[in-house]
């Protein structure tokens, strides 16, 4: 079983993750987290603050000269604008000269204009704050920063051990579809991080690039659809026994975890609702080998995303997140002022009009941590080697579990 935790605020010196559960082995460096912060902070229509602000990888603990050491493995990420805010975010009570100055600075000006669809208003009701300052640090995506780097580990376990590769796309910006005729492969990756908007197809990116042009210029904001793929994964990862362990409800909690995610999509999912049986599941026909006996099976189709019964049953695993847009709009929104009980205009100071590519890198480090949990449940193990032991002994049971030869 993996476990894990971030904590840390938006403008706080660092955001720090812990992960453990995992074997002695897997290979991962400071550089390979660096690079895959450095993707979540792509993205057109992303703020001014991507541009100015960066993330200081330092592993703490848990490897040693590239390899987990089967120790919880600790991750800080620093926040280079952190000198900006070490008195009005500062942990330990200020002197009083220093909580004059902080009263005084207009970046700590209270913020009393809740922002509807943000955190703001049932923050401060819940936790019993005047101010959103201190919901908004927490609340924020900045935290998808810890995630992220816990991903990347996630994504070395899963490919030093069972060989899967995750992959992810943007399907929509607001009302702007990218051209969906194939699926991408984990050879696509870097095509897709190409694309401003991560979008797989060519002909998408200037469509949804102009999407966001469109909400920019009106002072709006948009969301989208972002899918993540899994190739390379083992059948029976999850269970059917218990709610708690199907692996979809793993996977639908981790993706809705994520800042703004308002809807999960397993395979077809919704659109599967709308079809008839016969047109809804994946037939399921025997690949022989070359002597002609029955060497394993397949599917004439994957409407189901890879999982049926809670489990993967060996096809490639495909879920879908759906964004809403951002809550920060430039054409403020009415709300009221809590420090008045005046109507009054939501908090616009600066904000992304769009963050969905970057939130496809978060979904894939999501999908990554649930599906290397399933990874550790099913094969346990403390090395990489004997992970990957136990995986290629379960392959050989799998396939003897089919029906004996047909020809
Ligand atoms: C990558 C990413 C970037 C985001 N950027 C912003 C932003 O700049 N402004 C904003 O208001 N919300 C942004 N959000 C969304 C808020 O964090 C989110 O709406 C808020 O925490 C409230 O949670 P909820 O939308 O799940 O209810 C972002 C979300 C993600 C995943
Ligand atoms: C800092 C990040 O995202 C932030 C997430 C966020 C929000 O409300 O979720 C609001 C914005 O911050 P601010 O309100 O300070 O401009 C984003 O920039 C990040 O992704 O690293």
């Amino acid at each position: 079983m993996l476990r894990w935790i971030t904590a840390g605020e938006s403008h706080g010196p660092a955001l720090v993750a812990v992960i453990e559960g995992l074997p002695a082995g897997i290979p991962v460096s400071s550089a390979d987290i660096a690079v895959e912060l450095g993707r979540r902070r792509l993205g057109y229509g992303r703020g001014a603050r991507m541009k100015f602000e960066q993330d200081q990888v330092t592993l703490i603990g848990g490897v040693r000269h590239g390899l987990t050491q089967g120790g919880p493995v600790a991750v800080q990420v620093g926040n280079t604008e952190w000198p900006k805010w070490e008195k009005i975010m500062a942990p330990d009570p200020l002197s009083d000269e220093d909580a004059a100055a902080v009263l005084a600075s207009a970046r700590n000006a209270p913020l009393t204009r809740p922002r509807p669809g943000h955190a703001d208003l049932a923050g401060m009701q819940k936790y019993g704050f005047d101010d959103a300052r201190p919901v908004l640090e927490r609340a924020s995506a900045r935290e998808t920063a810890a995630r992220v780097a816990l991903g990347t580990i996630a994504q070395h376990y899963l490919r030093a051990t069972v060989g899967a590769e995750v992959v992810s796309h943007v399907v929509s910006i607001g009302a702007a579809e990218a051209v969906a005729d194939v699926l991408p492969t984990p050879a696509d990756r870097a095509a897709i991080d190409e694309s401003p908007v991560r979008a797989f197809h060519p002909d998408s990116t200037a469509t949804l690039v102009a999407e966001v042009d469109a909400a920019k210029a009106d002072g709006d904001t948009l969301g989208g659809v972002v899918e993540v793929l899994v190739y390379g994964l083992p059948p029976g990862l999850g269970s059917y026994v218990h709610w708690d362990r199907r692996l979809d409800a793993r996977l639908a909690g981790a993706l809705m975890g994520i800042q703004a995610m308002k809807g999960v999509e397993v395979g077809d999912g919704f659109t599967t609702a709308h079809r008839r049986g016969s047109q809804a599941h994946d037939e399921i026909v025997p690949v022989a080998g070359t002597d002609g006996s029955l060497d394993g099976v397949s599917r004439r189709s994957n409407r189901a995303g890879g999982i049926e019964g809670g489990m993967t049953n060996g096809e490639v695993l495909r879920v879908r997140a759906a964004m809403k847009p951002i809550s920060t709009v430039p054409r403020a929104l009415s709300t009221l002022d809590v420090a008045t009980g005046e109507q009054a205009q939501a908090i616009h100071q600066r904000s992304d009009v769009c963050a969905v590519p970057a939130a496809g890198v978060v979904a894939e480090a999501m999908v990554a941590l649930v599906v290397a949990d399933a990874v550790a449940e099913k094969f346990g193990g403390d090395s990489v080697a004997e992970v990957a032991r136990n995986v290629r002994a379960y392959l050989d049971t799998v396939s003897q579990t089919l029906p004996v030869a047909t020809g």
